[in-house]
């Protein structure tokens, strides 16, 4: 972690220069930088630099790579193991994992690569993700602070203190979820979503600071769930939801980890 985090900053130091060199090239030759308008996209990391220097934040290089590693670590390692039980659910329960191989077929046909405009059309696999975010949450909670007493329910949160929703015990209450622990991706069918509080379920939080991914992160999902399932059949010896049980970390974790096992289709 510390090797990558010097790393991180060796690359944004050299950016920086970089920018402020191709800025002074660009003002003495009255040009943008950045050919605006071109098809030339700018990086996460050369957007941060600009907007730092352009909004007079003055960003220190730590500060930028703090900005960075936030997005590399809330992007790539929460997307990455909802993935990865989603494979798991998938290895559980082989009609559903046929019920995706089949929708996915159905839209890329036998070669072509998952596309953008796809998306969409995975409305099965949507609602498995949605339901494998629902038993794992990654997150195990969220903590706001409480700026202002506040009554809630009949109980009063000082000011100054800390309230924390668990997100994984929400998503586990048979009050709101009947049979919990049952792996069932049609709780989000439409009609059935309508049934429930809006904030039932919370897998990237709510409210003002809520999580700025979750299109993006569905997206991710459903490419690289459906990339796996096209080209493998997905097999675990865990037999059901509550065999895997579960360490907390930064993320939820499985104990025994992931467990899976792959054979190439004989299609693929
Ligand atoms: C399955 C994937 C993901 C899950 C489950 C997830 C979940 C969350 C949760 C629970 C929070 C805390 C929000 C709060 O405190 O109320 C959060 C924050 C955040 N997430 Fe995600 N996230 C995911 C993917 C992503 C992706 C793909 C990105 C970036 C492209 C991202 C960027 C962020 C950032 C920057 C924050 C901090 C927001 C703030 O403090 O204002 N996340 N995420």
């Amino acid at each position: 972690m510390l090797q990558t985090r010097s790393f991180s900053l060796q690359v944004i130091k050299e950016k920086r220069l970089d920018y402020q060199k191709k800025l002074a090239e660009s003002k003495e030759e009255h040009q943008s930088f950045y050919e605006e308008g071109s098809v030339k996209r700018k990086t996460f990391l050369d957007q941060l630099i600009e907007s730092s220097d352009k909004t007079g934040a003055n960003l220190t290089d730590v500060e930028l790579r703090d900005e960075v590693d936030t997005f590399m670590i809330a992007g790539s390692d929460t997307t990455a193991s909802i993935v990865s039980f989603a494979l798991v659910m998938l290895a559980m329960f082989p009609e559903m994992q046929d019920k995706v191989y089949e929708e996915v077929s159905e839209v890329l046909g036998s070669d072509k690569p998952v596309e953008w405009t796809d998306l969409g059309k995975f409305v099965y696999l949507e609602r498995v993700l949605k339901e494998t975010l629902r038993l794992f949450p990654v997150g195990i909670g969220v903590a706001r602070s409480v700026s202002k007493e506040l009554e809630l329910d009949g109980y009063i949160l000082p000011a100054g203190s800390t309230a924390v929703v668990i997100t994984l015990a929400l998503h586990r209450d048979p009050e709101v979820w009947p049979d919990p622990l049952r792996f069932d991706p049609d709780r989000f069918l439409p009609e059935e979503v309508s049934k429930r509080h809006p904030y039932s379920w919370i897998p990237f939080s709510g409210g003002p600071r809520n999580c700025i991914g979750p299109k993006y992160a569905m997206m991710a999902m459903k490419a690289l769930t459906a990339t796996v399932v096209r080209q493998y059949k997905l097999s675990t010896t865990y037999k059901k939801v509550e065999d895997i049980k579960l360490q907390f970390d930064v993320a939820i974790r499985p104990v025994h980890g992931y467990k899976i096992s792959m054979e190439l289709r004989s299609s693929a």
